[in-house]
């Protein structure tokens, strides 16, 4: 039994972590599949509804090094609890709300809560597993994670038009006992870091992997993000004259092709772990060069060169999580949840500045070309970061990390 307990136990602990993040995922996406009632609800247009999506991501991003500050010292086990506890509470406020205030109110609190509980399973399965496991396990929670925003639409938009909003959100808030449940039960907690956080925090800075993950988060993964997040449906439909329908098949596509994706870099960073940069830099190169196919292309672009382009980005979620793989092995145990935290904080900054920054284009001159051309500024200088932060890496002499190398 004892034996069993302890090899298990790795395993039991991450499976709370999961079920924890799935459901902060389904909170995250929960505005996005109703965001046609939320407009209605709220009095709103589109710009409205992508202000509030914003302002919950903005808040997530911003809570990014606090969160990780406090992961490192109150354990993982505390910090679900409490991101679930928020993440309900923000649902309650959305069920209530009438006002856009009120949906304001809601999301900060959703955000805020979900800003706690990716760091907190990472920070799991760091001290739980052994070195080699962690990239392909990382890239398995992140894969589990879009299991649950697929898994969020259809039972949002059935209940919203059965039962209506307040109903709704209210069973989205239940979600939340559920997860807080499951945590409290199965995961415990290692030991806690003495140090003093604002020590974590500088040392975490100072230590160039740390940055060199920061910026492997923000140049990889803010193209798809802000796709996904926002911009891709408008782009397809608008901008390339697609239908409804077609669009929504190649952004499930993406999502697909992500989630088959991540196994395989998992296995690539963990097998391969001094081949890590060349890995980040080829996905900023190929879904640079085919957003330029497609940015360049006269007239509307053919079909088969818009799924390429999704096979392209199908690879900047997977290749934003090879980030949190230098933050680890950059990093002692004692200062990862802070060190994760300036890595996905990096990663969500740029991904809200893209999108925002594709909004104002779009307002100034209306064609969707030259608003996506705004990603280019953030695929050049986070790749020439990454660069920069490898060779500052690589200098440093690494005694106490097996494969602190870039
Ligand atoms: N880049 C994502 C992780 C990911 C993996 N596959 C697709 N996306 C990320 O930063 N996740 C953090 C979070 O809170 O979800």
């Amino acid at each position: 039994m004892g034996r069993s307990w302890e090899t298990r136990k790795p395993l039991i602990f991450w499976a709370a972590g999961v079920v924890a993040y799935m459901v902060a995922v389904f909170h995250r996406q929960s505005l996005g599949v109703t965001g046609i009632d939320a407009q209605a609800r709220f009095h709103v247009g589109a710009a409205g509804l992508a202000s509030l999506a914003m302002l919950q991501l903005l808040v997530y991003a911003a809570m990014q090094i606090p969160v990780g500050l406090l992961v490192d010292r109150l354990g993982s086990k505390r910090m679900l609890l409490t991101g679930a506890t928020v993440m309900a509470l923000g649902q309650l406020v959305f069920a209530a709300a009438t006002t856009l205030p009120g949906a304001a109110a809601g999301r900060i609190l959703v955000g805020c809560g979900d800003a706690m509980t990716f760091i907190s399973v990472i920070r799991i399965v760091n001290l739980w597993f052994p070195p080699r496991r962690n990239p392909l396990i990382v890239q398995i929670t992140g894969l589990l994670g879009q299991i649950g925003a697929v898994a969020s639409a259809v039972p949002l938009i059935t209940s919203l038009h059965a039962h209506g909003w307040t109903p709704t959100f209210l069973g989205a808030a239940a979600l939340g006992v559920v997860s807080a449940l499951v945590v409290g039960v199965a995961l415990r907690d290692r030991t806690r870091d003495s140090g003093t956080a604002a020590l974590g925090l500088r040392a975490a800075w100072a230590e160039p992997g740390t940055r060199l993950g920061m910026w492997t988060h923000a140049a990889t993964q803010s193209s798809a993000a802000a796709f996904t997040l926002l911009w891709g449906y408008p782009f397809l439909v608008e901008g390339q004259g697609l239908t409804p329908r077609t669009a929504g098949v190649l952004l499930t596509t993406l999502t697909a092709l992500s989630m088959a994706c991540g196994p395989a870099l998992g296995y690539l960073a963990g097998r391969f772990p001094l081949r890590r940069s060349w890995m980040v830099l080829t996905i900023v190169a190929a879904t640079g060069g085919a957003w330029t196919v497609v940015l360049l292309w006269k007239g509307p672009v053919p079909l088969w060169m818009l799924v390429l382009l999704m096979v392209a980005m199908a690879t900047n979620g997977p290749g934003s999580v090879i980030g949190f793989d230098f933050a680890r092995t950059f990093n002692p145990a004692k200062r990862i949840g802070v060190a994760t935290g300036i890595v996905n904080g990096g990663g969500f900054v740029a991904s809200v500045a893209l999108i925002a920054l594709i909004g104002i284009s779009m307002d100034l001159q209306g064609d969707y070309r030259w608003a996506f051309a705004v990603q280019y500024p953030i695929w050049i200088f986070g790749a020439i970061q990454v660069l920069r932060y490898r060779a500052k890496a690589r200098r440093l002499p690494r005694l106490r990390l097996a494969t602190g190398n870039a």
